[in-house]
């Protein structure tokens, strides 16, 4: 019997899903060392993520000074061209998330991915560490065209309308998350565990969870 209020989940992908900061932080040290740029150490690595690629190299760069446009469009180049080669060598889903969308599944809830990464390489993860099958929709910060991407409503209503339509909850670690699940008027429950761009209990979501086992019993309670 389905006990799950909820007809489709939604999940956004670095620091939700998947713990990505390994290879998104070799990535952009990378193009960082391109441009002769110091590395951001790893510890780092996380407070950059959230908006996409390119924003997270202009983070990393705006802290050491910033670049024009022109100089910093070859580095977004490399930083890209260096992800599409080194983006599941240390990436990895976090504790319980494949046992969780496991037991969805089984319950005939209906997945999809929110993410502001390029849908392309949401999918390479994806189906390389075996998990795209899960997923009716993998929506990146591409799919929809500039200035579509999260915090707007648009990639939500968009993964609601491929899953059919139905009862929706969303799943994420950043602000961007939060307002994107907002302006949807869909509830949101927030990875305390993430890549948090601020303390979890401030982020405005109906729910913190500090891992993947508590999703399921959040769900339910919501
Ligand atoms: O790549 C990013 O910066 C953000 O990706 P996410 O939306 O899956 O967290
Ligand atoms: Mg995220």
């Amino acid at each position: 019997m389905n006990d799950i209020p909820f007809d489709i989940v939604g999940f956004d992908l670095d620091g939700t899903l998947l713990d990505t900061h390994r290879d998104l932080g070799e990535a952009v040290n990378h193009a960082l060392a391109l441009g002769g740029f110091a590395p951001v150490p790893v510890a780092e690595v996380e407070g950059l993520i959230g908006g996409g690629a390119k924003l997270m190299l202009r983070r990393a760069i705006d802290n050491q000074g910033g670049i024009g446009d022109e100089e910093f469009r070859p580095l977004y180049k490399a930083l890209l061209g260096y992800y599409a080669d080194n983006n599941t060598v240390h990436t990895c889903p976090y504790p319980g998330v494949e046992e969780a969308l496991e037991t969805l599944a089984s319950q005939d809830i209906r997945l999809a991915v929110v993410t502001n990464k390029f849908e392309s390489f949401a999918a390479a993860i994806l189906t390389q560490l075996g998990l795209a099958d899960r997923f009716v929709t993998i929506i990146g910060g591409d799919t929809l065209g500039k200035g579509r991407a999260k915090p707007q409503p648009d990639p939500i209503l968009e993964a609601i309308g491929r899953c059919g339509g139905g009862r929706f909850v969303f799943v994420g670690d950043s602000s961007y998350d939060m307002a994107s699940a907002r302006a949807a008027n869909v509830p949101v429950i927030a990875a305390g565990y993430g890549y948090c761009d601020m303390p979890p209990h401030e982020l405005d979501a109906d729910a913190v969870i500090a891992g993947f086992d508590e999703l399921i019993p959040a769900i339910k309670a919501l």
